[in-house]
């Protein structure tokens, strides 16, 4: 096992790089430090002619809880070199398969990430849902663009405007995975289909993918963009402020006067 950060371990083996989240005492909640791990490890397997397939997993109870809600405290808004944005950047325009397994919570970025992994296997304990709006966010990894085409408008919106957790089955119904299983059996699923890939002409898989992608790969980060820009004013916002110290502070956020 190769550690690229504490909390997030790089390893290897037969062609695929597995990427594990690690912060299990803190949910894999993902701080600037491990978006940056998450950033370099995307670009080394991407310049890596041994690494044919990427996978992304967590442990069987948890994904990601997404963003560190105490990160987002400490920070400057993001700008296109900050280590979220290299990251969300490098998943959107790798060019090799990327295989994610999801058990426990997906998280905001946990659950939009996914938007731009290839084949997504979940636990069915796996919980997805993207609160930005109850954090007094906006959506990011091009999910505003992203999440209404795959979702439908009016589905999209609901899980964008409520940001209520769904379940695996509801995740499979809406198209956001592939396949539901045991969460005991999920990783070792993702890898078992990681191997599949690994084992195919890596230039037949690159050219099928960027053929899938091409119509709309500018489409996709200009929304990056422009939601990175609206994410990194509100981060600021009473509201956004107010959710963080709620989160804090383990109450319910009050945003009657917001
Ligand atoms: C650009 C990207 C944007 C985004 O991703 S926005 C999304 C930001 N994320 C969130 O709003 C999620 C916040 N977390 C949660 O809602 C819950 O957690 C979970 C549903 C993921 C899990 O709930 P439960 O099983 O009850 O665990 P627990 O007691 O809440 O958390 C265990 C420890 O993990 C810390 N933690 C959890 N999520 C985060 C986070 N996102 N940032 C920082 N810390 C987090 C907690 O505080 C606590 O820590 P302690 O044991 O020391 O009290």
């Amino acid at each position: 096992m190769t550690e690229a950060n504490q909390d997030i371990l790089v390893h290897t083996a037969a062609g695929v790089s597995s990427i594990t989240f690690q912060r299990v005492a803190k949910k894999n909640a993902i701080t600037s430090a491990m978006y940056a791990a998450l950033a370099d490890a995307l670009a080394a397997a991407q310049a890596d002619a041994g690494v044919r397939v990427l996978v992304f997993q967590g442990d069987a109870g948890i994904f990601s809880a997404g963003n560190d809600i105490a990160d987002f405290l400490q920070q400057p808004p993001p700008t296109q070199d900050s280590p979220v944005l290299r990251f969300l950047h490098g998943i959107a325009t790798f060019a090799k398969p990327v295989v994610a397994s999801v058990c426990g919570p997906a998280v905001g970025i946990g659950t939009t990430m996914l938007l731009h992994c290839d084949l997504v296997y979940a636990g069915d304990n796996a919980l997805f849902s993207m609160p930005f709006v109850n954090l007094g966010l906006c959506p990011e990894a091009a999910s505003s663009l992203l999440l209404p085409q795959l979702l439908g408008y009016q589905r999209a919106a609901e899980a964008l405007l409520l940001g209520e957790p769904f379940t695996a089955d509801t995740a499979l119904a809406l198209g956001l995975v592939n396949r539901v299983v045991p969460p005991a059996e999920c990783n070792g699923l993702a890898q078992a289909q990681a191997g599949k890939l690994a084992r195919k002409p890596l230039s037949a898989l690159i050219e099928t993918k960027r053929l899938m992608k091409c119509g709309q790969s500018a489409q996709v980060l200009a929304a990056m963009a422009q939601e990175a820009a609206s994410f990194g004013r509100m981060l600021r916002e009473p509201a956004a402020r107010e959710a963080f110290a709620a989160f804090m502070q383990k109450r319910q956020p009050d945003f009657s006067a917001l």
